[in-house]
């Protein structure tokens, strides 16, 4: 298994002892691998058994917060259990969303075709509250950045940017993961909080937290997290850690 940093073995330690004690986590490039098509991203090898672990603790809550809509996160990991799903940046908290929202997105999808219609590996996925432009597999990456441009000009006032890897998404809400999780803490009334995260919108999720709380960036760039490991095997021995603390 990974060795973990000292300061964030000391940092879990300390956590663990806290009830009521929300373990937090977005899912690709923490949970699963990056891969070049969204629906291969499956997790990685003991993700479900270290999820249900934690679950099964009194006093403890597993929440899975993703730029993903739930239904797409469900069937993608394959994971099931006494879990809270938030989607699409949070904006599924409480359950599916209206279809008021669902017009707006299909609108704005047909706003986005062109933008994607000839340069090839560029492709739009529709979500429940946003389209994401996806430009993973444009080979020339100069093309795929000016794809990504494009897009932001396609944006108004009433839409959100979300950039992350590879992708930009335009969602027709404002939710993000930091409010979805602050609103997850004051219903549990959580004592402490962990969150591990790798993209940009996951910023928000650690900026929300507080001191005592255990936030982890996996992989490279700047972040406001207070700890990091370098990849997804790095975030499954984060959470094998706090199991073996709570157990
Ligand atoms: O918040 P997350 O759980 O990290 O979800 C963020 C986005 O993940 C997916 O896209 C990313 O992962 C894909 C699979 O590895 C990869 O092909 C893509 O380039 C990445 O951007 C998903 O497709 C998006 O809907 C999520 O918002």
């Amino acid at each position: 298994m990974t060795a973990l940093p000292a300061e964030l073995d000391e940092a879990l330690a300390a956590v663990a002892a806290r009830r009521p004690l929300l373990v937090a986590s977005d899912y690709d490039g923490v949970l699963a691998r990056l891969r070049d098509e969204p629906s291969a991203a499956v997790p990685e090898p003991g993700v479900a058994e270290v999820l249900a672990r934690l679950a099964a603790v009194d006093g403890v809550t597993v929440a899975l917060v993703s730029g993903r809509g739930v239904a797409d996160l469900r069937t993608t990991s394959g994971l099931t259990g006494p879990y809270r799903w938030v989607g699409s940046h949070g904006a599924e908290f409480d359950g599916p969303l209206t279809g008021e929202l669902a017009a707006r997105r299909d609108d704005l999808a047909r706003r986005l075709e062109p933008v994607v219609a000839d340069v090839e590996g560029a492709w739009l996925e529709v979500k429940p509250a946003s389209v994401a432009v996806h430009v993973r597999l444009v080979e020339d990456r100069a093309s795929a950045a000016a794809v990504l441009e494009r897009a932001r000009g396609e944006a108004d006032s009433s839409l959100t940017l979300k950039p992350g890897k590879d992708v930009l998404e335009l969602a027709v809400t404002d939710a993000d993961k930091g409010s979805a999780l602050l609103r997850l803490v004051a219903e549990l009334d959580a004592a402490g909080t962990v969150y591990l995260g790798d993209d940009v919108t996951d910023e928000d999720a650690f900026r929300a937290l507080g001191p005592g709380d255990v936030t982890v960036k996996i992989g490279d760039g700047a972040t406001a997290a207070r700890h990091r490991v370098t990849d997804p095997a790095g975030a499954v021995a984060v959470l094998g850690r706090l199991a073996e603390l709570l157990g």
